[in-house]
């Protein structure tokens, strides 16, 4: 199996690399893996002019599955937008036709203290929050900045068609079957055409999981429910953008953006795995930044594109038993823990694996 790695910016390297060496413990234990790596965001940039250049996409179309870190970073902010290093993100997504995000927050008990709310109000929080990631107004065209009746106006088109609807509802579906059968679909109804649509399409594919109870959400206010009584959702799914906001949102709920993961699967799970954060610029080159997400990240690949639920298993225990030991980056750290940089909850990850 060949697993393209695509480290990216700002803390990319440091965080990928921790999870790299998870990778090549399983693979001294017997998996079966390669690693090749690539370029992505403004590191491709800078050597080929390109956010997403060719070469990186040869190498991921021939891969079972992609490892990311995050791209970005303010010194390509003012390059021009085709160049940036975020669009390199959107154009892999696409070309790979990773239109089904998984970002799953759950919290470990262990980390109650270090969520934005009090415990009896996260403990046992799990919720599965399922993001459509090729479409919606990230890609809708016409987008733009241009001169209107003498002053500038930016657009952008937010569209989705029944079929991308469709095909994301029951991926939706199919995970609310397997999990407490409750499904939460989030849109803006009340004023966005784009998104009546969306709710009229999963009221349809609902007649196909007569097991599931859908229930409707504006947006705005699960925003607001994630942060009152987020225990009231099993799965949630949504557009790219309210999904973009909402997992970060949700991700304080399980004490820091360092701690979610992310699947990013096409319809024959072939999968591009990352951490939902960016690529922290403010953090970057310091060795504090939390490599746990990118670490479970492995642990999605493992469960989703490989079907190694038991490797994946081992890898979210391993995690376990380090937050339990007391070990902690600065963004989850509390008195009387233990506190590490980068490398060292590598080194500790690895010991408990
Ligand atoms: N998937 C990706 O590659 C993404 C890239 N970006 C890009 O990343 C750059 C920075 O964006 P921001 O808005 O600052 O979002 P960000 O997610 O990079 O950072 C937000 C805050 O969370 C902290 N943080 C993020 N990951 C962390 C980790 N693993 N451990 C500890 N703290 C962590 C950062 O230090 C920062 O204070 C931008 O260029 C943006 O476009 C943003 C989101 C996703
Ligand atoms: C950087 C963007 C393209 C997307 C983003 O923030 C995300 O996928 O979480
Ligand atoms: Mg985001």
């Amino acid at each position: 199996m060949k697993i393209a790695v695509l480290a990216g910016d700002g803390i990319g390297p440091e965080i990928v690399a921790q999870a790299v060496r998870v990778l090549n413990a399983l693979k001294t234990d017997g998996l079966g893996i390669e690693l090749e790596y690539g370029l992505i965001g403004g590191c491709a940039v800078d050597a080929t002019g390109e956010p997403y250049p060719d070469a990186t996409h040869r190498l991921t179309s021939q891969a079972d599955a992609v490892l990311l870190g995050a791209v970005g970073g303010p010194q390509y902010d003012n390059l021009p937008r085709q160049q940036r290093p975020e669009r390199g993100l959107l154009a892999i997504r696409k070309k790979l036709n990773l239109f089904a995000n998984l970002r799953p927050a759950m919290l470990y008990p262990e980390l109650a203290n270090a969520s934005s709310l009090k415990y009896d109000v996260v403990a046992g929080l799990d919720i599965m929050i399922v993001r459509e990631l090729t479409g919606d107004i990230y890609f809708g065209e016409p987008r733009g900045i241009e001169t209107r009746d003498g002053e500038r106006v930016g657009f952008n088109t937010m569209i989705y068609s029944e079929s991308e609807i469709r095909r994301i509802a029951h991926v939706a579906f199919q995970a609310a079957v397997k999990r407490q059968g409750k499904l939460c679909s989030v849109d803006k109804m009340n004023v966005l055409e784009c998104t009546q649509l969306w709710r009229d399409v999963v009221t349809e594919v609902a007649k196909e999981y007569p097991q599931v109870i859908l229930s409707h959400m504006l947006v705005d206010n699960a925003a607001m429910q994630l942060v009152r009584n987020p225990k009231q959702f099993d799965v949630m799914v949504t557009g790219n953008m309210f999904g973009d906001i909402l997992s970060d949102e949700a991700s304080m709920l399980t004490g820091s953006i360092g701690m979610l993961p992310s699947a990013s699967l096409d319809e024959n799970n072939k999968g591009l795995y990352e951490p939902i954060h960016g690529s922290a610029p403010d953090i970057a080159g310091k060795d504090i930044a939390n490599p746990l997400a990118t670490i479970l990240s492995v642990a999605m690949m493992l469960r989703y594109t490989f079907n190694q639920e038991e490797m994946a298993r081992r890898i979210e225990n391993a995690v376990k038993k380090v937050l339990a030991a007391g070990y902690r980056t600065k963004d989850i750290d509390e008195a009387g823990m233990k506190s590490v940089g980068t490398k060292a909850m590598g080194d500790m990850v690895l010991a408990m694996l």
